[in-house]
């Protein structure tokens, strides 16, 4: 981190005032997860097993013994289980007791599965030992449940394959802490029916979660995109192109700042695709093929579908909705930027 005093503070001029929008999000289209979750209905599953009581495990049990539902917290022995509920315990206040006496801890996977109606793996990322639980978790598992992997990487079909029962095995990637940020990526196979997806899919966002749907597919889509850009930091490091807190306080302070409430195609849209394809075009030639323009982006940039501006993009715009986002996007911005200050986090 750096050590440089924080600039002084000029205030955030030309703050919109809240009545420009609604107040509601704005956005070009919904779709996806949401729309599958609400079709689906919120409910939750009767019982809960978390099988690894780790940093991630004890996480995810908090999530669902919060949401009331009971938990059974497995590990490789019985103490270790207990400090996993301890974990729990120690990040909630004293009133939260409730919430805790909802996680029973448990020394062995059989035992902790057995009448779940979701099995949640979340032991160490060490193929050989997966495939183990999962033997263990397909073994044990009511015929019914549902059972997910919070696999950095693996292959669900893997992890399906030991376990016997590949119509049953998603991906559930949950993000530390589980019980602070809101996106868990379900990654379906196309062994898992649909309805089983939409019925996680309803668990999750009644537990106040925001999933999103991706394929099994390596980093699936969250580490695919925050690792291309790690991998990019470590390149403009190793080159000389700035300082570690540098380049950490341009990502704060830029892109970054808008991502907590944009993601890259809404961002592209109201940038406009052909300004996009344009930049993509020189940093190819001067930095090489991974900056490529991929051919979808080209094809709507040719095709004149240049975002907001031109009322199609990789969404619709249609009527006021351009305007309208644009002050929703500023009203929002100018609330993060407020409240960052605020914290007295402004770095
Ligand atoms: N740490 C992260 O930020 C993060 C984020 C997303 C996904 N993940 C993934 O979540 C999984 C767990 O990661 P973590 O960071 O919680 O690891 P961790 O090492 O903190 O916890 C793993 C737990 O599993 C237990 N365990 C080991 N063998 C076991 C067995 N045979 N039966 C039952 N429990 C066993 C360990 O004792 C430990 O308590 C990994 O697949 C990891 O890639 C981690």
């Amino acid at each position: 981190m750096t050590n440089q005093e924080p600039a002084a503070r000029q205030g955030n001029p030309g703050t919109p005032q809240p009545d420009q929008t609604d107040g509601r999000v704005v956005r070009p289209n919904r779709g996806g997860a949401a729309d599958v979750a609400a079709a689906a209905g919120q409910t939750l599953p009767e019982s809960v097993a978390v099988v690894g009581a780790g940093t991630m495990g004890h996480g995810i049990a908090r999530v669902f013994a919060s949401g009331g539902v009971p938990v059974r917290l497995a590990d490789r022995t019985l103490e270790l289980a207990r400090a996993g509920r301890d974990a729990i315990a120690d990040g909630l206040s004293d009133t939260a007791a409730a919430v805790v006496d909802l996680v029973t801890p448990v020394g062995d996977t059989a035992d902790a599965v057995a009448g779940a109606a979701l099995v949640i793996e979340a032991v160490p990322e060490d193929l050989a030992l997966k495939r183990a639980v999962w033997q263990a978790i397909g073994a044990h598992a009511p015929r019914g449940a549902t059972l997910a992997s919070n696999t950095s990487s693996y292959d669900i079909g893997l992890l399906a394959e030991a376990a016997g029962a590949p119509a049953r095995v998603l991906g559930m990637h949950w993000y530390n802490p589980p019980y602070l940020v809101p996106c868990v990526e379900v990654v379906r196979t196309d062994a898992v029916a649909p309805d089983r997806v939409a019925a996680l899919l309803g668990w999750l966002t009644a537990l106040g979660k925001r999933p999103a749907v991706t394929a099994n597919t390596a980093g699936f889509v969250g580490n695919r995109l925050q690792f291309a850009m790690v991998a990019e930091a470590f390149r403009c490091l190793a080159e000389g192109v700035a300082t570690a807190p540098d380049i950490d306080a341009i990502v704060r302070g830029s892109f970054g700042f808008r991502l907590g409430d944009y993601g890259p195609f809404e961002i592209a849209d109201l940038a406009g695709l052909d300004v996009y394809r344009a930049i993509l075009d020189y940093l190819a030639e001067h930095l090489g093929e991974r900056f490529a323009a991929p051919s979808n982006l080209v094809e709507l940039a040719a095709a004149g579908r240049c975002g907001a501006k031109s009322g199609h993009g990789v969404y619709e715009w249609p009527g006021e909705t351009a305007r309208r986002a644009r002050a929703d996007r500023d009203r929002r911005l100018a609330a993060r930027l407020n409240s960052i200050d605020a914290g007295g986090q402004n770095r």
